[in-house]
């Protein structure tokens, strides 16, 4: 029986489990492939760390938050290196991996494809920030969850007269607050890509009051205020020695609360955002790109990735969906300052 072998990597996100349903139904229906999983990314292939993914192991599992395989920010290109992973395939008896990851598990990916490592590339981030696919899933889950906690920070600050202020997750790209931002009606949204001063958040914010408004500013967590250069990150570097992002709402707290005189307060969403059950559009999206990975792999289509344009699924090269990060354009961005204030 041919085999493969399935991991996710990096931060997780709901509609993995989805993913994983799909590649492991399809393979046994479609093509009769058996599937093993590897615990906790590219930790698991390292040292072989590997569970069998039989069909009543997916079960009922497109549903559920995170992955039912564990993720790390494990780098395979370290440790072992190329030779590890493809001892471990071979041990394993697989033809390939079907790899779930945002930008740094498909940069690993396509190392080792390189290097003659049969890979295919799932993309998956709540960010949204991947080139070469309109939209991530994990994303529409995590917006939705934002914006239904941006709607209680709206009714709590309205009783009390407050601005509130909610920062939320994205990395580098400004997806997830602009579209929170714009779900929940916030009177501004701060993103990474259109670095505005504190004096015109300032103006947005006494311009809702005035109009009798409890002001809502969304921020995204790599916001820069105009002139200050580098995003907020007071907490030291990832295991991948990346700053960790977080914390400007709280500092936009004071300075907001001094240059307009309301009583103002910041929540962080954090990882409340990453976790939880997809929403449907997510788990439809997510088990589409599973059975296409597995047509991916089946077409010996390596090196590449599934991605959606507009309605499709397609399959792309790897190196498309590396190019350059996907952020949000100054017209999407303009679109949405026509309500700010
Ligand atoms: N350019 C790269 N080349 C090789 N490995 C990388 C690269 N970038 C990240 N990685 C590895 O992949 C892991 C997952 O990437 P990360 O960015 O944390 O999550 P995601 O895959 O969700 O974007 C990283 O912790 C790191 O070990
Ligand atoms: O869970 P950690 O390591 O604190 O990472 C937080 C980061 O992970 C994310 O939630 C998702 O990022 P990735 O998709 O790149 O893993 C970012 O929005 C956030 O900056
Ligand atoms: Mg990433």
């Amino acid at each position: 029986m041919k085999k493969l072998g399935i991991l996710t990597s990096g931060g997780d996100c709901p509609g993995v489990n989805a993913v994983i349903r799909g590649a492991v139904l399809g393979g046994e229906v479609v093509h009769g492939y058996g599937f093993v999983g590897f615990r906790d990314g590219w930790r698991g292939v390292l040292e072989q760390d590997v569970v069998p993914l039989p069909r009543r192991s997916v079960r009922g599992i497109s549903r559920l938050g995170g992955t039912i395989l564990g993720t790390s920010r494990t780098n395979p290109l370290e440790g072992g290196g190329t030779g590890a992973v493809r001892e471990s395939l071979r041990r394993n008896g697989l033809m390939g991996l079907i790899a779930i990851g945002g930008e740094g598990t498909l940069a690993a990916a396509k190392a080792l494809c390189d290097q003659g490592v049969n890979v295919v590339g799932v993309p998956k981030t709540i960010d949204n920030d991947l080139g070469a696919t309109d939209y991530t899933f994990g994303f529409d889950s995590a917006v939705q969850t934002a914006t239904e906690a941006i709607d209680r920070l709206r009714t709590t600050g309205e009783s009390h007269h407050r601005c509130m202020i909610a920062e939320v997750m994205g990395r580098n790209a400004g997806w997830i607050a602009l579209h929170s931002g714009m779900a929940s009606g916030a009177h501004a949204i701060l993103i990474p890509e259109h670095p505005v001063s504190l004096d015109q958040i300032s103006t947005w914010v006494m311009s809702a009051r005035d109009r009798g408004r409890a002001p809502l500013v969304v921020v995204a967590e790599a916001f820069a205020p105009e002139g200050q250069g580098t995003p907020y990150a007071p907490r030291g570097l990832d295991t991948f020695g990346r700053p960790r992002l977080g914390g400007i709402g709280r500092l936009l707290e004071q300075q907001l609360q001094e240059t307009t005189g309301i009583e103002t307060r910041a929540t962080v969403l954090g990882h409340i955002q990453r976790g939880g059950e997809p929403t449907a559009y997510d788990r439809v999206l997510a088990t589409r790109l599973g059975l296409a990975a597995v047509e991916a792999a089946a077409n010996g289509s390596w090196g590449t990735m599934v991605s959606l344009r507009g309605t499709d699924i397609v399959t792309v090269g790897l190196e498309l969906a590396l190019g350059s990060l996907k952020v949000v354009s100054e017209a999407r961005y303009k679109e949405a300052a026509v309500l700010f204030g």
